[in-house]
Order: C-alpha cells, then structure tokens, then sequence
C-alpha cells in the first residue's frame, strides 16, 4: 500500500499519532537480554510487539544498528513488522542525501534491501539528490526542515530572501518536489512556533516531529501548532522515552505503557 494511505490508515484504526522511534543501545537493555546474541533484534521485536496497536508507524534510525554490526537485525525486524503488524508503514531514519546516481543506491538500500515504506531525506543537495526517491510515488520521502537539535537554526533560520531557510525547504518542497503526493517533512517538536509556520505553508502535508520525550518538547504546544484540521497530520516521535521506561523483564510492558500514555496526552489536545 501506499505510505500515505498506510498512514491514514493507522491513524484512523489506532487512533494514533504516535511513532516509536527504534533506537537500540545494549547498554540500556534489561539484564536478562544483556549478552545474548541476538539481544538487538529480540529488544525490538519485543517492544514493536507489546505497541503495534497503539502507534501510528516504527521509525528505526539505521545508525543504532549499522554501529553495532546489526544490519541483519533492521532487515529481520522490518520484515517482522510487515509479516505480524501488516499495513503499519516503517519509516527508515537514516538523512540520507548524495549526488543522484549515489542516491539511487540509497533509494534501493531504503525500500528494497530494508523494505521500508518511508526513508528520511537531507535535502541540502537539491532535488537530484532526492528524485531517486521521489520517483518510488508509493514510499514516503520525509526531508529535514526544522530538526530538533539546539543547533538546528545554525543554518535553517538563516534569512534566505526574506525567509528563514527552513520555510524555503517547507515552500519549495510542497510546491515542485510533491509531484506524487509522498512528501513529508521533518520539524522539531522543540520548536512548536516554527512548526506553526510550517504547517501554514504546507497545508495538510504530514509532519514527522521527534523531539518528544527525552528531548523535552511540549506535547501540547506542537498539537496547537501543527495540527491539521481533522486533528491528524502529524507523527510524533519518540525513542528513549518508550524503549527505556522500563529494565526489567517486564520492558515491553512498560514500553507499551509508555506509548499508551503519550497517545492519550496526545489524544487530549486533538
Ligand atoms: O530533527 C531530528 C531528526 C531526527 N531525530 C531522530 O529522532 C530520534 C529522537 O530520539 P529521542 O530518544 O526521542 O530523543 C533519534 O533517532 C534522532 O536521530 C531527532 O531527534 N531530531
């Protein structure tokens, strides 16, 4: 299925807006999974199991796994999601971003290799860099806007023109490179303004926003900022928050607990 359509879907039939960001650090996980050889994959099957009724898309960020050797273990867990929580779209963080004949390879590494139905993007190169993906009109393509990070605004607020930088990404990206509908963008829930300001320009497009949990933005404030007028339109991250609430043999438990209350304060402002 498309990823647009994959997305609507579990927004509507889990009532969800929440993504849950894989990020596997074994130094975090819960003792009795500690040294076993297999501990990256079963971690994250764990908790994709315990939350896949309750989020609206995974999003494993590719260099917590390529770190530790574990490439295997994103393709097996990508995989898994498709075959036991089908139609739950994974969106692969890996800000990819090269000169085109290089980016073919990084569209076939994201959604053949990994299977993935959406890939995040650095759109700093301009649009051959991102047309290889693009072109896959049933995958997502989510480029980088306003990041979450402190130094974010070193060169995204930058005035270009009467602009800062990061609107001309949201403008120009809503207005020439969504020729198939499959764009998305990146913006940081710690800046909910500047969220507010993307939203304005791009209409219903989807929002991918971390930022949530570990990074301390305000739920509230980027439902009030960027939401659409159907109270969807965003996927809101989170990753430490939910893989670490709990290190006992009961993580996966408190993981789901976790994902369950950020949909609830989610769903409060909606
Ligand atoms: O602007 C950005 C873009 C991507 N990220 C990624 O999201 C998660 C955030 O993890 P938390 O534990 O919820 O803070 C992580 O994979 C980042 O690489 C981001 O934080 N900000």
């Amino acid at each position: 299925m498309h990823f647009m359509q994959s997305l609507q879907q579990a927004w509507a039939d889990h009532d969800s807006l929440v993504c849950v960001g894989l990020d596997p650090e074994p130094a975090k996980f819960p003792a009795h999974l500690k040294g076993r050889p297999d501990a990256v994959f079963e971690f994250c099957r764990d908790i994709v199991d315990a939350t896949a009724d309750v989020v609206c898309t995974y999003k494993p960020q590719i260099a917590h796994f390529a770190a530790l050797r574990a490439e295997d273990a994103l393709e097996r867990l990508i995989a898994h999601i498709h075959d036991k929580h089908p139609g739950l779209p994974v969106i692969l963080d890996a800000k990819r971003g090269d000169i085109g004949s290089t980016a073919q390879h990084y569209a076939s590494e994201a959604f053949d290799r990994y299977r993935a139905d959406a890939v995040t993007l650095n759109p700093y190169m301009g649009r051959d860099s991102a047309q290889p993906f693009l072109e896959r009109a049933d995958k997502g393509v989510i480029l980088l806007c306003r990041t979450s990070n402190p130094g974010g605004a070193d060169f995204q607020a930058l005035d270009c023109g009467g602009l800062p930088l990061y609107l001309r990404v949201a403008e120009t990206i809503a207005r020439d490179w969504n020729v198939h509908g499959n764009c998305a963008l990146v913006t940081g829930a710690t800046w909910p303004e500047e969220l507010g300001k993307v939203r304005a320009i791009v209409g219903d497009m989807p929002l991918l926003v971390p930022g949530i949990g570990a990074q301390g933005g305000d739920v509230e404030a980027v439902l009030k900022h960027g939401r659409t007028n159907d109270g969807t339109g965003l996927m809101i991250s989170s990753s430490r928050a939910i893989l670490y609430a709990g290190n006992g043999e009961d993580f996966a438990q408190a993981a789901r607990d976790a994902a369950l209350d950020l949909r609830d304060t989610i769903n409060r402002y909606r």
